[in-house]
């Protein structure tokens, strides 16, 4: 965050009402306990600031035409089915196919190769829910231009790329266009390259409805509730330069060269209308939607992602993950709200720390990943077993009168800071249906008292409204809010 983004005290209390209700209603014992008992470090700086807060048509022609010349192989109808996209799933079990037993929409979570597209159109943006590819590109954006109808058309051009690279396909009229005196319309780095699983996820952030107190699109009344400015939090240390932004882009793929790719050619089709304000690079996702697949491990060795909500349980993600009818507003039903920070280890430091410790840090421990006093993963965990101050104790719903988030993070290492350590740590993203009963009320707990702090900083964070799935070609990213 900014800054000058940063609420003061009596809005952030206003804006986050429902971390006191959270608190104040505490169900089990195990989260004050944890509170009183907090290392001192973390203690001293705790409080003040979370009390005080709360070309369509030519594109895939063009696409098309190239399938299997030049250009980047299309991908085969089987692998399309395979991923149950909402239309090929609904066209295939009409017609008997293999697919009929896949559900429509992107709740879904079937398995497939890495090598696969995944359907663009659907009821929630892909990406969220879907099956978590190994690599990330994520880039936030602010818009340079002054000219609605220019941002319109932006986000028209950028939807058609979207749907073009996620299928596999080339940008425009492509990377080898007919034309040698421009330019080409498509940077070229992905040919030959599968769609590697490329999800695309598009989100809005709180400047594109209202800077420096200027309603810059005619968007302020249009601007959700539970888009807040998020609080300041103890131990925060937040690099403007690598926070906050009006749009973000998240790209997902299994192979870096795509997500890259795809990031650089939304970004080339936004020169003069948006600019890249920060970008992350991501790599072994920590995080899975997918509970049967082996659980991923952080730059900290441990297994990280085991009670995360899973892709294919509808009922939780309705409930904690897509924004619902009576929610609102219109334009974010079956939509999420996406918080970003980029959270820095203290590698080193961690490096010369004791298993036993590393483990009470957690409240799981390295091997198998299960809960203090548990044998397996994914054994229930008991959290008066656990350390006052662990970290899964305290992030546990229990301990937060049921809030529940999505995870969808991944590690980082950027070189070195100047100073022999290793610029390493966790890219954590979250989704949620409100932020104010999601990130916020969390966040507030652990930043107080996670025997963690002592290992990480938060040192970059974004917050962003991610819209509902685009349904059709006559549809586009953020078309209902625009209307
Ligand atoms: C505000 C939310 C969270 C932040 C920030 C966060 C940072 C963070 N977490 C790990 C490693 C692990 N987290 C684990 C569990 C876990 N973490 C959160 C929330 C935040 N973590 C939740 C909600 C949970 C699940 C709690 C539960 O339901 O039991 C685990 C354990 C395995 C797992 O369940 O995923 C690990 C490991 C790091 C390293 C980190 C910051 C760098
Ligand atoms: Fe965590």
């Amino acid at each position: 965050m900014t800054e000058s983004s940063k609420p003061k005290a009596s809005e952030t209390a206003e804006a986050t009402g429902t971390t006191e209700t959270a608190q104040a209603s505490e169900t089990t014992e195990t989260t004050e306990t944890a509170t009183s008992k907090a290392p001192a470090a973390n203690a001293g700086d705790a409080g003040d600031a979370t009390d005080g807060a709360k070309a369509e048509a030519k594109a895939e022609a063009n696409a098309d035409a190239k399938a299997g010349g030049a250009g980047r192989p299309a991908p085969s109808r089987r692998a399309l089915l395979g991923w149950g996209g909402a239309g090929l799933a609904l066209g295939a079990a009409a017609a008997g196919g293999t697919a009929a037993a896949l559900r429509v929409g992107s709740d879904v979570s079937p398995s497939a190769s890495t090598g696969d597209a995944v359907p663009f159109d659907g009821a929630h943006q892909a990406g969220i829910s879907t099956p978590v590819q190994d690599r990330l590109h994520f880039a936030s954006f602010d818009v340079t231009t002054t000219d609605r109808a220019a941002l319109v058309k932006l986000l028209q051009e950028w939807t058609a790329a979207a749907r073009a690279m996620t299928a596999g396909h080339e940008v425009g009229a492509g990377a080898i266009s007919a034309n040698e005196e421009l330019p080409p319309d498509d940077t070229g780095e992905a040919l030959g390259l599968k769609p590697s699983r490329l999800t695309l996820t598009f989100g809005v952030g709180p400047g594109l409805f209202e800077k420096d107190g200027k309603d810059r699109f005619g968007l302020k009344a249009r601007r959700p509730k539970a888009l807040v400015d998020l609080p300041a939090f103890p131990g925060d240390n937040l690099d403007a330069a690598r926070s906050g932004g009006d749009l973000c882009v998240q790209a997902c793929a299994d192979d870096p060269q795509v997500a890259v790719h795809a990031i650089r050619n939304l970004a080339r089709i936004g020169m003069g209308r948006v600019a890249i304000r920060w970008s992350q690079l991501g790599f072994g996702k920590t995080s899975s939607t997918t509970p049967d697949a082996q659980t991923p491990r952080n730059m900290m060795g441990f297994k990280d992602g085991t009670r995360n909500i899973a892709g294919d349980d509808t009922a939780r993600l309705d409930k904690h993950v897509w924004v619902g009818q009576k929610d609102g507003p219109d334009w974010m039903v079956g939509g999420s709200y996406l918080v970003a920070r980029r959270i820095r280890m203290h590698i080193e430091t961690w490096d010369r720390t004791s298993l036993t410790e590393q483990e009470d840090v957690f409240g799981r421990d390295k091997s198998e990943g299960a809960a203090v006093g548990k044998q397996r993963e994914h054994d229930e965990p008991l959290l008066k077993a656990m350390k006052p101050d662990a970290h899964v104790r305290l992030a546990h719903p229990d301990s937060n009168n049921g809030v529940t988030i999505l995870r969808r993070g991944y590690s980082f290492t950027d070189g070195t800071d100047g100073l022999g350590r290793l610029d390493a740590g966790l890219f954590f993203i979250a989704y949620q249906r409100d932020v104010r009963d999601g990130f916020i009320p969390l966040q507030t707990r652990l930043s107080r008292s996670d025997a963690l702090n002592e290992y990480i900083q938060h040192v970059g964070s974004a917050v962003f409204a991610v819209p509902p799935g685009v349904r059709d070609k006559g549809d586009w990213w953020g078309k209902a809010l625009f209307a």
